[in-house]
């Protein structure tokens, strides 16, 4: 039988399938039931691995195998336009596969840095992790910061070595590092190519070896924890749980245990990788629940549900899921100011699917009512806005971001009672607070310990690198005979713009990174105003260190004129420290010359009223794209790719 054809039968199946499953929404008997799944056959896992080793890829392959998707699939967990756009996953998924007996929870998780807090949230629901990492490429630092997270929580971790199949395929080289790193042998590690699919049943059958089968009580009252979860157009909060005791079931009455409400359950169900309704969802296992939850906020990641009849005083709630401190923060204002309502809605409910972000309400002369986000990095928030755009439909503009910066103030109560509320020290999350030098003793700026995996003749250009961003250099390691792995102190704002991409371009590609937080370290500040016709634009102003001020204003200035589009006037960009007006760079944008009315003169019949109108409304459209900051005419971008090279 040809591919072509085995795969129409299999659509048909599942059709038939998927029909029942969603039109006998009335019909308990008809929905899919899982109930012989106990406990010790369940198997709840993750796949982890360093940025582009094929944690989806392999996805894509058992969820094949099990039958849940038609072969030849691609990318299927990856559901967000913004994923397949990018070819990146940014939220970690769920699939309930069925093999041999078996019921696998397989837990796909974004593998960039910024989308750790992704990582670290899905571990709470595993067992056991594949850790994946590329033939051809190695052990990479989010390989090593994967192993640790699941390590220091006691999970099972299966090596995987994927991308055999490459020409640049090195498995013992791979096989010495995971042992000298991991203590790894080399038996236990298993040799695929998500891409083939070959020895990927191999992969299932030590899922079901070697990962404990979940701790659960199907006894016992129903008690379940949030893990995920996200705001449906139609349905409301809609929660991914993982069941500890009990069960639960359309109809039930269930209690939270945070804020304390009570709800009838309206849906119970799991992913395959769609959501598909069930007749109950048992201890042990990993679901959806929709009840009628109002907020978003009530739908919060780590709440614990229990069954209503359970007094509260008996309930033990699980564990705070310990959240990702923000790295950068950026202003988010709506491009219409009357959109605000509108867009408020739109940031709860997107914040509900993505908790590592912190929201504060802010306000700009410029840009009016908006927000103070903050983001685990650059990337993060700029898959924020797309979402926000592509999922919500909203217009908005996203400022450049910045690091937390901290002032001591002077130990002098007028002025701390007066201007700092009485505190000592203060954040400064944005350049528009940013306090009067005079009222400082010292600055302080967040540092980060990075750890950098590179190849031995690469040394020298990272060093580099990292002395040009005011790093410290720490300890060196040798991973295998031809990779090192390197510690440096930086500063967080050196990392959390770009750092990464000058990597990638240094190294082609072939050193990688991670960071955690080390602390702080004082340095000079200085505010680096931008004044556009004489008037601040604090959404341009930038907080860096004194010494980088000149070359920053040069660049920041030259990129504004790149942005800013000819007006029908003048415009002078001036770039000055604080809020003196004596510029380090200025430059001026002369007038536009064209003035589109000229071309009606004299020829009205000639098609000239036709192409006044064109160009009418191509300027509207144009228009539509633009923020007004006093008479000028902004790009909404502008706002953002000031930033960019
Ligand atoms: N040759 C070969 N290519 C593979 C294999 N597995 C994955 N790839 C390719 O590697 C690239 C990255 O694969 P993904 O599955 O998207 O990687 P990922 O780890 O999910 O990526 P992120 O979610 O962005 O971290 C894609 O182009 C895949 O086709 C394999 O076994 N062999």
């Amino acid at each position: 039988m040809n591919r072509q054809r085995l795969l129409k039968i299999w659509c048909l199946k599942k059709l038939g399938e998927t029909h029942r499953c969603y039109s006998s929404a009335g019909d308990p008997t008809k929905l899919i039931n899982f109930s012989e799944f106990t406990p010790e056959k369940i198997r709840n896992f993750g796949i982890v691995a360093h940025v582009d080793h094929g944690k989806s890829t392999l996805a894509d392959r058992l969820l094949e195998l099990c039958g849940a998707v038609p072969p030849g699939q691609q990318q299927m967990l990856d559901k967000l336009q913004v994923e397949r756009e990018r070819g990146i996953t940014v939220k970690a998924q769920t699939a309930a596969l069925k093999y041999q007996g078996y019921l696998l929870n397989l837990i796909d998780t974004p593998g960039h840095v910024d989308f750790s807090a992704e990582v670290s949230r899905s571990l709470a629901v595993c067992d056991g992790i594949l850790l994946l990492v590329a033939a051809n490429q190695g052990v990479q630092a989010q390989t090593i910061a994967n192993f640790w997270l699941a390590f220091e929580k006691n999970i099972q971790i299966i090596p995987v070595i994927n991308k055999i199949d490459l020409p640049g395929a090195d498995i013992k080289s791979v096989e010495t590092q995971l042992k000298n790193l991991f203590e790894f042998n080399s038996e236990e590690c298993l040799h695929i190519s998500a891409k083939s699919g070959l020895n990927v049943e191999k992969v299932l059958d030590a899922i079901v070896e070697r990962v404990p089968a979940p701790t659960a009580n199907v006894e016992a009252p129903f008690r379940a924890m949030i893990f995920d979860s996200y705001f449906d157009h139609f349905r409301g909060a809609i929660a991914h749980i993982v069941v500890k005791e009990g069960s639960v079931q359309k109809g039930d009455k269930i209690r939270s245990y945070q804020n304390d409400k009570s709800y009838d359950v309206s849906e119970v169900g799991v992913m395959r990788p769609e959501m598909v309704k069930c007749t109950e969802v048992r201890a042990g296992q990993v679901g959806y629940l929709v009840c009628n939850m109002r907020t978003v906020k009530e739908a919060v990641v780590g709440e614990t549900l229990f069954a209503a009849e359970t007094p509260k005083e008996s309930v033990q709630s699980f564990a705070e899921i310990k959240g990702v401190k923000a790295t950068v923060y950026a202003g988010l204002f709506p491009v219409e100011t009357a959109d605000y309502e509108s867009l408020k809605q739109a940031v709860e409910r997107l914040c509900l699917n993505d908790p590592s972000v912190t929201v504060t309400p802010d306000a700009s002369k410029a840009l009016g009512l908006g927000w103070r986000i903050g983001f685990l990095g650059v990337l993060h928030m700029e898959v924020f806005g797309a979402r926000l755009s592509q999922e919500y439909d909203a217009s908005v503009i996203l400022c450049q971001p910045s690091v937390e910066y901290r002032a001591k103030i002077k130990d002098n109560e007028n002025i701390r009672k007066k201007r700092y509320d009485g505190m000592e020290e203060v954040r400064i999350l944005d350049p528009s607070k940013f306090p009067e030098e005079s009222d400082v003793d010292s600055f302080l700026e967040p540092m980060v310990k990075v750890r950098m995996i590179v190849p031995n003749e690469m040394m020298g250009t990272v060093n580099g690198l990292c002395s040009e961003c005011r790093g410290e250099r720490g300890e060196i390691s040798s991973i295998d005979t031809s990779r090192l792995m390197i510690l440096w102190r930086l500063p967080l704002a050196e990392v959390a713009v770009d750092f990464f991409e000058r990597l990638k371009k240094l190294t082609s590609g072939y050193a990688s990174f991670d960071y955690e937080p080390d602390g702080w370290q004082e340095t000079r500040l200085v505010k680096l105003t931008i004044l556009i016709n004489g008037k601040e634009v604090s959404e341009f102003s930038q907080i860096l260190p004194a010494a980088m001020a000149r070359d920053r204003a040069k660049t920041l200035v030259q990129r504004l004129k790149r942005e800013i589009p000819r007006q029908q006037f003048e415009v002078t960009i001036k770039a000055c420290i604080g809020s003196s007006t004596k510029a380090l760079s200025q430059i001026v944008i002369q007038p536009m010359k064209r003035d589109f009315s000229q071309l009606l003169k004299g020829n009205f019949g000639g098609g000239g009223m036709e192409r006044l109108n064109k160009k009418l409304s191509h300027q509207k459209k144009g228009k539509e794209r633009m923020k007004m900051v006093g008479n000028i005419q902004i790009p909404k971008e502008a706002f953002l790719n000031v930033l960019k090279n």
